[in-house]
Parts: structure tokens; sequence; C-alpha cells
């Protein structure tokens, strides 16, 4: 069998995946909007080999142990049974997410992974899937499968959850803002944060029940080019997200003084006519969807404001790439 190699780019949730009704199959409670990024992304190969003892997987040059690839190994394990493989498989996987970037790598990290290993066992995956594949690797990767704006429809079982391209090619001005505050590995991951807010939040069902209200608007806003529409529905589901995790027991919060900083200097800029609004995930940075001419009028105000941050302009990028070898 051969090798071969897969590039999946990073997305950003405008509307959050924040818990699951399923945790061994990662069955959403809601669905999910992102929009992947360009300047982001993960190239990982994959070569299933006669003479391996086990699995060997290697992530930026370094060795696994066995321990920190659970995961990896449960997507080979479910690879393996829909080809009818026992081999064990090389994993070559290196993340272009710098890690100042502050981004989650396992949206792409486990995408490319569904596509390289897939291919390598000699299937021919439709997008689907690939997504559904990618799924049971992170949920938030099933979404990058697909360039642009993507939905993960939450489903309620294996067959039925998955995401599927809202368009392809975003050929209108639209860009991701990201701001770093801080690269520190964040206390809480999204794992177990969700965890803990689905299994203690007692306001939990109502932001299930919101959540999946605000899905419809958001695909008119995407369908309608509206960037003000798409950023101020993502910006209140991203607080409301961030409302839940104060509500669980016990409250935590991965928003600093910083993150509330950068917040507020946004919706200042919008008093001034700005169209800007943020988005933030499983960590202290900010991700402010903007128009692409408003880079420096937004980035001067930060860097003023908070000159220890990072900014990278991100704008939407493509789907997995499978290539052999
Ligand atoms: O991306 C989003 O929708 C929102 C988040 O990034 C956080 F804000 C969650 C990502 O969670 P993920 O890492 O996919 O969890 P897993 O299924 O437990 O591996």
């Amino acid at each position: 069998m051969s090798a071969y190699t897969a590039r999946a780019h990073t997305n950003i949730a405008l509307l959050k995946y924040w818990g699951k009704a399923d945790q061994n199959l990662i069955i959403p409670t809601t669905s999910s909007v992102s929009l992947t990024l360009n300047e982001f992304y993960t190239d990982t190969t994959v070569e299933f080999l006669d003479n391996l003892a086990a699995d060997e997987i290697y992530l930026d040059g370094a060795f696994l142990t066995q321990t920190s690839t659970k995961k990896v190994q449960h997507l080979l394990d479910l690879v393996r049974q829909m080809a009818g493989l026992t081999n064990s498989a090389r994993v070559t996987s290196y993340n272009h997410v710098p890690t100042s970037a502050g981004l989650a790598s396992s949206a792409s990290a486990f995408a490319a992974l569904a596509g390289a290993a897939s291919k390598a066992a000699g299937l021919s995956l439709s997008p689907i899937e690939l997504s559904r594949l990618a799924r049971q690797g992170s949920g938030s990767a099933s979404r990058s499968i697909y360039g642009g704006f993507a939905i993960w429809e939450r489903g309620y079982d294996d067959l039925s959850s998955y995401a599927r391209s809202i368009n392809e090619e975003v050929s209108w001005p639209i860009q991701l803002l990201t701001v770093i505050i801080n690269d520190q590995p964040k206390k809480i991951n999204s794992s177990n944060g969700m965890q803990n807010v689905v299994a203690t939040d007692p306001f939990y069902q109502s932001w299930v029940a919101h959540a999946n209200i605000q899905v419809n608007p958001m695909l008119e806003a995407i369908e309608r080019h509206d960037l003000a529409a798409i950023g101020a529905i993502a910006e209140a589901n991203a607080l409301q997200m961030h409302a839940q995790n104060m509500m669980a027991s016990p409250a935590f919060t991965y928003l600093t003084d910083e993150s509330w900083q950068i917040i507020s200097l946004v919706q200042n800029l919008r008093k001034e006519g700005l169209i800007a609004y943020v988005t933030m995930d499983a960590g202290p940075n900010v991700k402010i969807i903007s128009k692409p001419s408003d880079t420096t009028i937004i980035t001067e105000a930060i860097q003023a404001s908070l000159p220890t941050a990072t900014i990278t302009a991100a704008t939407p990028g493509p789907g997995l790439y499978i290539t052999k070898g």
C-alpha cells in the first residue's frame, strides 16, 4: 500500500460547538457554522506497513508516546475496520499553525489524518464520509473537510452528524484578525471544558435551544454576504458560549482581563462606524470578524491599547487536499 499526504486547514466557528450529546461518537448538542482559514493548516502523511509492530506517530518531527496518541489510534482503528486491515501505520504530521497564533490545530490535524489514512488504506470516501470520520477524531475537524463556510449539522447518530459545505469559494471581503494575547497552553482543554458545562450548567439547555435558533439567521447572512449580520450573530453566540462556562460548577472562564480589553475596544470601534465583531474559542485570544480594508485601523487601535498582542490576518481557505506519496 502507498503513502498518502493530506493538507487540511483549520477553521474558526462562527456558531460554536460546545457540548456533546454522545461522548463516544462525538455527536454535538447543537449545529455549528465555521469559516476555514487559509493561513493555518496541517500536513499529514500516512502509510500502512507490513513490518510495523505498532502505529508510529510523529508530530512536528517528534515521536509521540502512546498516551498522547489515543485519539489518533482511535481514528486509525476506525479506518482499519472500514478497510478490513490489521496493519499498523506510520503517521507524520506537521502543524503549520503558529503556536503563537493560539489557534486550535486539532481541527486541521484530524481532518488531514482522516484524509490521508483513509486513502492510504485504499478507501475512497466521500466528503460526508470523511467529515464523519474526522468528527470521531475531534468534532471541529468535521468542518475542515471543506473550504470557506461550512455547517456541521448536529444530527443524532454517526450517520446523520456531519458537516457540509455552505460555499467553498468565498469571493467577497471577509477576514478574521487573530489577536494573540498569550500563547500559554490553556488550563482546561475544549473537550473537558464543554463536558463540565454539559454536566453542571443549569442553563445549558437554554444555550442549546438558542444556539440552534441562531443557525438559520447565520446561514441567511452568509447567503447575503452580510458581514455585519454574520459578525453580530457570531459575537452574541461566542459571548453566550463563554457565559455558560461561568455558570458551570465550578465556574471557569477562558477570558482574561486582556481578552475583555480587546472585546471592549472592538465594540468601541463599532461605535465609530467600523464593521468589527469578536469571537473567542477555548482560550483568551480574540478573533475579529472584519473587512480586510480595515486591517490597519484595527491593528493600530489594538497595538495602542495592548502593545504585547500579536495580530495575524486570516482569510478564507480551501478544503481538504490529498496527494499520493
Ligand atoms: O470549534 C468550535 O466549534 C468551538 C471550540 O473550538 C471551542 F470554542 C470547540 C472545539 O472543540 P473540539 O476541540 O473539536 O472538541 P472535541 O470534539 O472534544 O475534540
